[in-house]
């Protein structure tokens, strides 16, 4: 029978994994929640390999590693990447209603016209609204055949790939799937997509810590996620139990976006905070993870996601675009993706 091997030694290997570092991030793979499923049995190791498809580079310098180990016959390392896809980020928040959608799709904008590839997955089973955020009415969604079996083809609008579970639903009807049918779209979702090559996939979450959330989270190669937030107290306290469910995974918060956070006067300039103050700011510090932007309370966002016009992409000098655009260049900077950008734009001009 085989025998499941003493913690000790799931503690040697861990130890040795995390000497492998990632060098974009400068951070090591354990940490960055790269590695899951790690099982050890008998002399033998196995592992799931969450990356990125510019990070395969890692599976030898892994091996290498766990070559030192003199009581291990072999390592079985899984590869779990989403096929062209180099960098996942999750889009999160506690609560609905906070502007998730709104930050996924005005991010997204703002990272194409940085001259990114992007694509949006909108997981969101309980509201999936970017199909309408991009000015997307009900379409079919084409399915193709490859070698690789059926592949599910984005649609695309204004430079970003989408893919909706929205788009499955008839319009005006909930979507009520059973757990073991929202698992199995959810994971076609993430493995049967047709993107080409991507710089970015941005997963907008469905909010909470429910199965659909935790799915996801585990089964996709997530480096990083986006906490969206309200600055009120009461919308903190659901994403600190977000936060949790992120934790257990091991996927490092990149960063808190707080949403709505002030309304600016028409005539005088000044900013009122119409739902609280701090808390961005105070999650960021609880979680060291940087405020990444705080956004306006801004009639044109709402009116710009209910016609498909991104405040992002379609009114670049507004207060709330240079916000997005101070995020997608933080993300660029982050997976230093800047200098291609540069270059890619300077070519363009
Ligand atoms: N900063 C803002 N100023 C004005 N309106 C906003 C702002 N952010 C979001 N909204 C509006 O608030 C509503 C909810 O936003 P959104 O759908 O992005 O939230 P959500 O957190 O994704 O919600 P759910 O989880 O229920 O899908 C939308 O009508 C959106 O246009």
């Amino acid at each position: 029978m085989d025998k499941v091997q003493p913690d000790s030694l799931q503690q040697e290997v861990v130890q040795l994994l995390k000497q492998v570092i990632e060098p974009t991030l400068k951070n090591d793979i354990v940490s960055l929640g790269m590695v899951r499923n790690l099982r050890i049995v008998d002399d033998y190791i196995y592992l799931r390999l969450y990356i990125g498809i510019h990070q395969q580079h890692l599976q030898p310098e892994i091996e290498s590693k766990l070559s030192a180990l003199s009581w291990c016959k072999k390592a079985y390392i899984q590869i779990c990447t989403i096929p062209g896809v180099k960098i996942t980020l999750g889009i999160s928040s506690g609560k609905g209603g906070v502007g998730k959608s709104t930050t996924a799709v005005n991010i997204a904008a703002a990272l194409s016209l940085q001259g990114a590839k992007v694509g949006l997955l909108d997981a969101d089973v309980y509201g999936p609204n970017l199909p309408q955020m991009l000015g997307l009415g009900q379409a079919d969604i084409e399915v193709i055949h490859t070698p690789k079996g059926d592949k599910f083809l984005p649609l695309e609008v204004q430079g970003i790939k989408l893919i909706s579970v929205g788009l499955l639903a008839e319009a005006n009807r909930p979507l009520a799937w059973r757990g073991p049918v929202l698992h199995k779209i959810i994971t076609q979702f993430l493995q049967d997509v047709e993107w080409g090559d991507l710089d970015y996939l941005l997963i907008d979450l469905p909010p909470g810590t429910g199965d659909a959330q935790i799915t996801i989270i585990q089964e996709s190669p997530i480096c990083g996620v986006i906490l969206v937030t309200t600055p009120q107290q009461v919308a903190v306290a659901d994403v600190r139990r977000n936060i949790y469910m992120f934790r257990q995974v091991g996927v490092p918060v990149l960063g808190i976006v707080e949403n709505m956070s002030y309304l600016i006067c028409g005539d005088c300039g000044s900013r009122t905070p119409i739902f609280g103050s701090g808390g961005g700011e105070q999650l960021a510090a609880e979680l060291q993870a940087p405020l990444l932007g705080q956004i306006p309370i801004d009639s044109h966002i709402c009116s710009g996601g209910d016609t498909g016009n991104p405040i992002a992409s379609s009114d670049r000098t507004s207060l709330a675009s240079e916000v997005f655009v101070k995020i997608a260049t933080s993300l660029n900077a982050t997976f230093m993706l800047s200098d291609k950008f540069t270059r890619h734009t300077r070519r363009d001009d």
